[in-house]
C-alpha cells in the first residue's frame, strides 16, 4: 500500500513524499535476555540451560561477540579501553541482527578474541532458532535490546565470589596476568558494574541467585523454554 503525505518544505509547498509500507512476517520466536555481572554465572547457566534441550531448536548469542571492532588501534591502546562501558558495544549492530534473526533470516555472528582484544576476520553463519537466548552483562541495560525480550533473567553473585571467579578464569582462558584483573576491576569493572549493571537488575523478570549452582532455577528456565518447543 502507497501512503502519499503532503511535505512541508520552505521552497515547495507542492512536493509530495511517497512512502511505501512492506508487511514484514516475523518468525514465532522465544527470546530470553541473560544479564549479570562478570563472573556471576551467565555463561554456565546458560550451557546448562542448553546442554539438555535439542541442539537445532535453541540459539545461543553472547553480548561479547559484538565489542566493537578495534584492529584499526595498537595492541597496547586496545587494552586502555573500557570493556564494561556500554559504549565498547556495538549494540547496533547486535539489535539489526536480533530483528533478522526474528524475519527467519541467518546472520554472520562476528567472533571476538579475548586474547587480541579485538575481532576476529571470520564470522559464524548463525541461523534463528525457536529460541533464542542473549546473554552479556549489558543486555538489560539498553532500552531498544531489552524490548525485544520475551524474559528477562538476572543472574546475580556477591562481588567476591565474582572477582575471584574471574581472576581464575581470565589467567586460566583469557590470557590475563593478576595484575591486570584487578587494575581492570578497580578502574573500570566496579564503577561500570555499580554504574550501568546492578541497576539493570530492576527490569528483570527472574533473578537467579548464584553464589552456588543453581540447578532448581536452572530446571525452571528449561521447563519454560520446554513449553515454548512443545
Ligand atoms: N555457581 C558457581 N559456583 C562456582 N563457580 C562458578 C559458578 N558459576 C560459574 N562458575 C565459574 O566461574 C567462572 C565464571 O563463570 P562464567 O559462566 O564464565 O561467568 P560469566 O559468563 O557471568 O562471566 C567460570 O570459571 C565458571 O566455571
Ligand atoms: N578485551 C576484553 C573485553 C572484555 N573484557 C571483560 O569481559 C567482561 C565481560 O565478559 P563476561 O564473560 O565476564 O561477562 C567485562 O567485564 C570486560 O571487562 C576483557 O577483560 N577484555
Amino acid at each position: 500500500m502507497d501512503i502519499i503525505l503532503p511535505a512541508k518544505g520552505p521552497d515547495d509547498g507542492s512536493r509530495y513524499i511517497q512512502m511505501f509500507i512492506f508487511e514484514v512476517k516475523l518468525v514465532r520466536m522465544l527470546i530470553l535476555g541473560i544479564a549479570g555481572g562478570t563472573g556471576c554465572g551467565k555463561t554456565t547457566v546458560v550451557n546448562q540451560i542448553v546442554d539438555q534441550l535439542p541442539k537445532n531448536e535453541v540459539g545461543v548469542i553472547s553480548q561479547d561477540s559484538y565489542y566493537k571492532d578495534l584492529s584499526h588501534m595498537e595492541r597496547k591502546e586496545r587494552g586502555k579501553v573500557n570493556f564494561d562501558h556500554p559504549n565498547s558495544i556495538d549494540f547496533d549492530l547486535l539489535i539489526s541482527h536480533m530483528m533478522q534473526l526474528r524475519e527467519g533470516k541467518t546472520i554472520q555472528m562476528p567472533v571476538y578474541s579475548f586474547v587480541e582484544e579485538t575481532r576476529l576476520e571470520e564470522t559464524i553463519p548463525t541461523p534463528p532458532r525457536k529460541v533464542m537466548i542473549v546473554e552479556g552483562i549489558l543486555v538489560l541495560s539498553n532500552p531498544k535490546l531489552r524490548d525485544l525480550f520475551d524474559i528477562k533473567i538476572f543472574v546475580h553473585a556477591d562481588s567476591d565470589e565474582r572477582l575471584i571467579r574471574r581472576l581464575q578464569r581470565d589467567i586460566r582462558e583469557r590470557g590475563h596476568d593478576l595484575d591486570k584483573v584487578l587494575t581492570r576491576y578497580q578502574t573500570a569493572v566496579k564503577p561500570m558494574h555499580e554504574q550501568f549493571i546492578e541497576p539493570s537488575k530492576e527490569f528483570a523478570d527472574i533473578i537467579i541467585p548464584n553464589n552456588h549452582y543453581n540447578t532448581v532455577a536452572v530446571d525452571i528456565v528449561r521447563t519454560i523454554i520446554n513449553n515454548k518447543l512443545a
